[in-house]
């Protein structure tokens, strides 16, 4: 796989195993992910694929019985070689991350404004009164109303949609380089994820904080990310520009994904599931995990499937796990105006 120079993470073959009651499973097979300063990568896939767990590794958060594989290079540093104290500096103040349910990760004990400010004050070195007013200056950019008074209304005084954006808040006052975000906008109704995609957006562009956005859903990872790696079983079956995976998928599994997106401009086409299911890791096949539920599948797909670094004459890169790309003209989405999509 290619890395740029200008890479803020670089995530080499990860792999991690879990202890189970009968024994040793391996969940996250050989993930590669490259993320540069700035930039929003989506990571996409099923419920089941192992987003969650990569994400976690990052920010070395796994549960103890997890055993970890490959190198988490942040600004060339392995994150999995630090000392717990180097990881303490570098989580929050340089990686956060918002999670799914944002009760869980705000305190019910604690105001909201306390949160916050204890948050910065670990991170940076200012006053309590500097942190306040940083705290209701973050409070109204991530479009809280009232915010000096809502700095001090606790968690369950808030509505979903507010939650989240408290959520967003705390991740981003300390000014991190890179923020992950694992499907921060499923607790929420469709006109706020819209609201949460584009203040995320608008946030990380005015400060030039990297993302990564973890969901099941094309659609809400096309708001927002330019390049995109699908998930699938523990591996990564492509990975490519965001236009690309939309317009031109070269797995099936990512064209099913594509066109089972609600939302997407299908031109009037019935949205189309994936039939069957994503299988437990411990019944992965040899081969292509994908296999059971292609309708491009031969005898083939039983042998080891790398995962192919370029795909001939597409100028962006590309890569893709599986043996019949190339010969599968494989629907996407219908793009209105193709001259309007980004550029790589
Ligand atoms: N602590 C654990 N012990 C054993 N297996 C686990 C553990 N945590 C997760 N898994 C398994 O790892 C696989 C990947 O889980 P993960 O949560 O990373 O998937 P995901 O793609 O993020 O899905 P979701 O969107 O549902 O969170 C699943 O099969 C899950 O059952």
């Amino acid at each position: 796989m290619y890395f740029g120079s200008d890479d803020l993470l670089r995530v080499r073959d990860l792999s991690i195993y879990m202890s189970t009651p009968t024994g040793e499973v391996q969940i996250v097979d050989g993930v590669n992910l490259q993320v540069a300063s700035g930039a929003a990568l989506g990571l996409i896939g099923e419920s089941g694929s192992g987003k969650s767990l990569t994400a976690m590794a990052i920010l070395r958060l796994l549960p103890a019985a997890a055993r970890v594989e490959g190198e988490i290079l942040f600004r060339g540093v392995d994150i999995l070689k630090l000392r717990s104290e180097e990881l303490k500096a570098i989580r929050g103040s340089q990686i956060s991350m918002i999670f799914q349910e944002p009760m869980t990760a705000l305190d019910p004990v604690f105001t909201v404004g306390y949160q916050l400010s204890a948050t910065l004050r670990a991170h940076h070195d200012v006053s309590r009164r500097v942190a306040r007013t940083r705290s209701i200056e973050m409070l109204q950019s991530v479009g809280i109303p009232d915010p000096t008074r809502r700095f001090d209304a606790y968690a369950h005084e808030l509505s979903g949609g507010m939650r989240q954006r408290v959520m967003i808040a705390m991740a981003l006052i300390a000014e991190p380089e890179l923020l992950i975000a694992d499907e921060p906008t499923t607790a929420v109704d469709i006109t706020i994820q819209a609201q949460l995609l584009a203040l995320l957006a608008q946030l990380s562009a005015e400060r030039g904080t990297a993302i990564i956005l973890i969901s099941h859903d094309i659609a809400v990872v096309a708001e927002l990310c330019s390049e995109v790696s699908v998930m699938y079983a523990g591996q990564i079956v492509e990975s490519t520009t965001t236009d690309t995976i939309l317009v031109s998928p070269a797995h099936p599994y990512t064209s099913g994904l594509v066109r089972a997106a609600p939302r997407m401009e299908n031109s009037g086409t019935r949205l189309e599931g994936i039939p069957g299911r994503v299988p437990m890791p411990a019944e992965y096949p040899a081969g292509c995990r994908f296999q059971a539920r292609c309708a491009h599948a031969m005898t083939h797909c039983g042998e080891p499937q790398p995962l192919v670094g370029h795909i001939a004459f597409q100028p962006q890169r590309h890569s893709v796990r599986c043996c019949r790309h190339g010969e599968l003209d494989l629907p996407g989405v219908v793009v209105a105006d193709p001259e309007a999509v980004r550029s790589p």
